[in-house]
């Protein structure tokens, strides 16, 4: 298993991830029981999986986060990885700039960072205290300091899973946009079927520490919530998961209908919930 250190020397190679045999257990436990999978540069890809299966542990195992990763597995990785998670950790002593800039240097990134705000749509909020955003927006901030890294691979951990159902969506086609215009690799830990299949080309269901399902998603974007040649894709996906389509429609009752295309909403803008 190479270091962290060795895989942040291998530099951008295809794939940008390769695992090989990738095992992690907990006392005793296996989690992850010898994962293969590449992931190709520039892919947008969704890991979907129930509570526990692993999704985290597979993204920490990524991005180096995890040094007990077991196996004769041999994991490598881009030179640049950048990681959102759940919750935004912002550092609330710090103004939203100064948060986007921790860790970088040189005189450009001042510029850098104010730029990576403005394409999250925060600009004007460079001076703001990270108590006094929204949820949404603290989940911005989070995305401007992993841009301004320019990450070659984005380790996202169920980003918009705190989020109201409207901001999520909104957030969907922000993300979607900024994979366009810089076009990392993405690997986004989700547990919403339709986020995976709305916002990823390449979903993968985790699945008794193995990768259950692979599916390649082949319709363009921006994808309608609703369109029905993502139903087929949906239904493989759940059954992957081993869930009803009434089980899903119950596990978020509260999710408001879709609008049809998620970077034009049809539902006037929402306020974003505050923490
Ligand atoms: N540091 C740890 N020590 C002991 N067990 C752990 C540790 N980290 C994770 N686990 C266990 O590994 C399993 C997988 O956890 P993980 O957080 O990766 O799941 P997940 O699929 O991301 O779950 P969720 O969707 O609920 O976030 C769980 O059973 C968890 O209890």
């Amino acid at each position: 298993m190479a270091t962290h250190a060795e895989q942040l020397t291998t530099g951008l190679t295809a794939p940008a991830v390769r695992l090989a045999g990738l095992t992690r257990s907990f006392d005793g436990r296996t989690v992850l029981d010898g994962i293969d999978l590449d992931i190709p540069a520039g892919q947008f890809t969704a890991l979907l999986g129930h509570s526990g299966s692993g999704k985290s542990t597979l993204l920490r195992a990524i991005a180096g986060l995890d040094h007990r990763v077991e196996g004769s597995g041999e994991l490598s990785a881009p030179a640049r990885v950048s990681v959102v998670f759940q919750d935004s950790r912002l550092l609330p002593w710090c103004r939203v700039l100064d948060n986007v800039l921790l860790g970088t240097d040189g005189k450009e990134a001042v510029p850098r960072g104010r730029a990576a705000l403005a394409e999250v749509g925060l600009a004007g909020r460079e001076r703001a205290w990270p108590n006094e955003l929204s949820g949404g927006e603290a989940q911005r901030a989070a995305l401007a300091r992993s841009l301004v890294r320019e990450p070659e691979l984005l380790l996202a951990d169920e980003p918009f899973g705190a989020l109201d159902a409207l901001t999520r969506i909104r957030m969907h086609a922000l993300l979607r946009e900024l994979w366009e215009r810089h076009r990392p690799s993405v690997l986004l830990v989700t547990h919403d079927v339709d986020e995976a299949i709305v916002l990823a080309d390449r979903v993968l269901v985790l699945d008794r520490g193995r990768i259950g399902l692979d599916l390649t998603i082949e319709r363009p974007h921006p994808r309608q919530y609703r369109d029905p040649l993502l139903g087929e894709y949906r239904e493989r996906l759940l059954a992957a998961l081993g869930v009803t389509e009434h089980q899903e429609a119950e596990s978020h009752r509260e999710r408001p209908e879709p609008p049809d295309d998620p970077r034009n909403p049809t539902h006037p803008p929402p306020q974003e919930t505050h923490q």
